[in-house]
């Protein structure tokens, strides 16, 4: 086990399936108030991921573990988080690569890939451990669902 203690979410599907992974990857926050983190430096970021849904697919599967790690490890290890410009922004705080911005993104490109398929599975958390000592936990808001 790589990660021992997680956030919990509330919710009502049936199921929950959560998927760690690693990601090591070079970042820099381009904004004076950051200091040293304006340099670009390097994170191995812990990644959970946690989908849930009441349907399965024609596998058994609410999503295959293997896809997840494909979209998001796949997507970022061993990048520069700046360089990947179609989702984060040196200019939108709101789309800097610090560890929100990580997490929301990493949620936004998950949940689109879920939206693909029939059973619609939910991304309903996404946590993000920058350092030992730093981690962000980005939720949904739930739209027209009673949690
Ligand atoms: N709210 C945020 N604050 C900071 C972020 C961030 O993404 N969100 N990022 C950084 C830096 O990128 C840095 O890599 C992490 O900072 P920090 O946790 O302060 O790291 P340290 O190892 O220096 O912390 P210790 O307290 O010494 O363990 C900065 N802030
Ligand atoms: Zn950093």
């Amino acid at each position: 086990m790589i990660q021992q203690i997680y956030p919990q979410v509330q919710h009502s599907y049936q199921f929950e399936l959560n998927k760690d992974m690693h990601i090591s990857a070079a970042h820099y926050i381009p904004h004076d108030d950051a200091g040293k983190c304006q340099n670009v430096h390097g994170h191995t970021y812990f990644v959970n991921l946690t989908i849930a849904g009441d349907d399965l697919d024609d596998s058994g599967f609410l999503v295959n573990f293997a896809s997840l790690k494909k979209l998001v490890h796949k997507r970022f290890d061993h990048t520069i988080l700046n360089d990947h410009s179609e989702l984060f922004s040196n200019q939108d705080p709101d789309y800097f690569p610090t560890t929100e911005g990580i997490a929301r993104v990493i949620w936004e490109v998950v949940q689109k890939e879920l939206d693909t398929k029939a059973n619609k599975p939910k991304c309903v958390q996404v946590f993000v451990r920058e350092t030992p000592t730093s981690y962000v936990v980005f939720r949904p808001k739930q739209k027209g669902r009673q949690e």
